[in-house]
């Protein structure tokens, strides 16, 4: 017989203090600067995340409604994949980086860049994807040498469960934790001084982390939401940008943090665009999306009401789904279309799966209200033209951005990924994630040798020629005059003939070679014409 799921259980407060300090002990003893020992330890955490697939598949079905589909390919496959790369790269990351840009008098010195550990950092993982936005930053901070301490989100507790679970088998217990809990858990961690906190959640709770990390200076990565616009111009594919938002917005019965909040369509297609929704819909979901093994549910009475009160608060006109079943905390993806910008679902994140869609003149006026409901999202999901999807980025800020397409930047495993402005700060994935969890500690050695050279810098230097001697070895000429304009030297002048350009100086050098041979024809032939006397 398989293994059970486990009942959800706190981690008791008063031991939360005495787990932390063992913790950080460790991080003393050099144990986690060892790369082939952070490397076994991530191998291992694969293979227990393989021996307790069927719990994982079992503990999401029960948190969310996930399907295989989604559940395998969002997280234990995501995991996996990211634990396979990051140990394959590991060796090579952790070399020291001969620093750039060294003047030659400074080359003495071997600067170089090594990617020293942070010391002990907390994790706090979100409920949507428990396993991917857990253990994901988990596995960065490991790669970097740290210590952790994992706090999965409570809201997914059989999830949260599963995850300890995976952690008390393969994982050293003084190097890396699982603390169980929720509000008077997190006061306690948040006492403790940290070396870096990575959040995963909401903006208000991203307050109290960033709050309670600045007494002890201790940096913050917030990967936070937003209020995602999607938009599509009447040059736009109409059926393909319908189908891959519908997508976006039905993985995870929309409580995704990258997926759209609204559409912003031109009026001229936006009958069409809803009857490609509702076409998407029954394709996705032939039985309807409650019959559907692939499609979730709220994660619980909390979320389920909140969405629900957004879309009976709407004065839009609902032309698809609407249904809901509290009991069974479903919400069916549902299209309102939408006419006021202060509408009940444009003022907050839905953070389900409800598909607002408001009409536009065109594409100037997208932009204006993309950037009036929020300034700095997650995400940008623009459908159009080249010329149109590039005044989008032109013209607006954002996490990450895709272009023909719904959230498809956040679905590349190896990309950077991270907010801006409100929708957060740092950024993980891929190499990002060793980054993030990485000091770039810059190192010089100054050879011995070296001193009679170096005595220019020692005092007294009033009444000698010091600064003189030092000054012709370090300091640079500027190549610009007093109106901001690139001076060329002459050796830059010779090689692109005045023009401050290799390739411009290449062009003109062919033009006037192409003068030179012209001119000589012309002269042979009236030297040639000469000596036959035909002038
Ligand atoms: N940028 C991203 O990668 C990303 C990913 C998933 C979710 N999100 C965002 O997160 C939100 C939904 O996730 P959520 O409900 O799990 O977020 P949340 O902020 O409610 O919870 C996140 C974590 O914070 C802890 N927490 C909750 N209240 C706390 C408090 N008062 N003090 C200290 N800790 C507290 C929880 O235990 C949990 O582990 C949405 O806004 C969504 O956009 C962002
Ligand atoms: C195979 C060939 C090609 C390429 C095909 C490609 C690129 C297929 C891609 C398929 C995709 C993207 C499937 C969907 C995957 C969904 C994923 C991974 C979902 C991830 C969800 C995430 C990360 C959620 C995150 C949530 C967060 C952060 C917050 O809430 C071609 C086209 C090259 C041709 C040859 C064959």
């Amino acid at each position: 017989m398989g293994a059970e799921l486990l009942e959800f259980k706190t981690t008791p407060v008063g031991e939360i203090n005495s787990t932390v300090e063992r913790i950080r002990q460790t991080f003393w003893t050099a144990k986690t600067r060892n790369v082939q020992f952070r490397i076994k330890q991530l191998r291992k955490l694969y293979w227990a995340i393989e021996d307790n697939k069927q719990l994982i598949l079992d503990a999401c079905k029960k948190d969310l409604g996930k399907g295989f589909f989604e559940t395998m390919i969002a997280e234990i496959a995501w995991v996996q994949n990211d634990i396979i790369y990051v140990t394959n790269n590991l060796a090579k990351w952790c070399k020291d980086e001969s620093a750039p840009d060294i003047s030659l008098a400074n080359k003495f010195m071997r600067p170089k860049i090594r990617k020293d550990p942070l010391g002990m950092v907390l994790v706090i993982g979100a409920f949507n994807f428990p396993l991917q936005l857990s253990f994901g930053p988990m596995v960065g901070a490991i790669s970097g040498g740290n210590t952790v301490i994992l706090k999965p989100s409570e809201n997914s507790p059989r999830s949260a469960m599963v995850m300890q679970k995976i952690m008390q088998e393969s994982l050293d217990p003084d190097c890396y934790t699982c603390i169980q809990g929720s509000i008077p858990e997190m006061k306690v961690l948040l006492e403790e001084k940290w070396d870096k906190i990575f959040f995963t959640g909401s903006a208000t709770v991203g307050k109290i982390i960033t709050k309670a990390a600045a007494p002890h200076l201790t940096p913050v990565v917030l990967e936070l939401g937003g209020r995602n616009p999607a938009i599509v111009t009447r040059k736009a594919d109409v059926a393909l940008a319908a189908r891959r938002l519908l997508w976006a917005k039905t993985m995870n019965a929309g409580q995704v943090c990258i997926s759209h909040n609204y559409t912003l369509v031109d009026k001229e297609v936006l009958d069409q665009f809803v009857e490609e929704l509702k076409r998407g819909l029954t394709e996705f979901f032939p039985k309807g999306a409650k019959a559907s093994e692939d499609y979730g549910r709220m994660v619980n009475t909390g979320s389920f009401n909140r969405v629900k009160k957004m879309l009976d608060g709407t004065t839009g006109k609902i032309v698809a789904g609407g249904t809901v079943d509290a009991e069974d905390l479903f919400i069916e993806p549902t299209v309102i279309v939408i006419t006021d910008t202060e509408d009940s679902l444009m003022r907050d994140e839905s953070f389900g799966p409800l598909m607002p869609v408001l009409g536009v003149d065109n594409l100037d006026q997208a932009i204006h209200i993309a950037n009036k409901t929020h300034e700095t999202p997650l995400g940008v999901y623009a459908f159009g033209s080249k010329d149109e999807t590039d005044k989008v980025l032109a013209s607006t800020r954002s996490g990450g951005a895709s272009i023909n397409d719904g959230m498809f930047h956040g679905t590349i495993g190896t990309l950077a990924f991270g907010g801006v402005g409100d929708s957060g700060s740092g950024s993980y994935r891929g190499k990002a994630s060793f980054d993030t969890f990485v000091h770039h500690r810059s190192i010089t050695h100054t050879p011995g040798w070296i001193e009679s050279m170096l005595k220019a810098r020692y005092p007294p230097f009033a009444g000698t020629n010091k600064y003189g001697q030092l000054s012709k070895m370090l300091l640079q000429k500027p190549n610009f005059d007093r109106e901001g304009n690139q001076k060329l030297g002459w050796i830059t002048w010779i090689f692109t003939l005045g023009t401050g350009g290799y390739f411009r100086g290449a062009s003109r050098a062919l033009i006037l070679a192409g003068m030179a041979v012209l001119i000589r024809v012309l002269m042979d032939r009236r030297t040639m014409n000469g000596i036959l006397g035909k002038d």
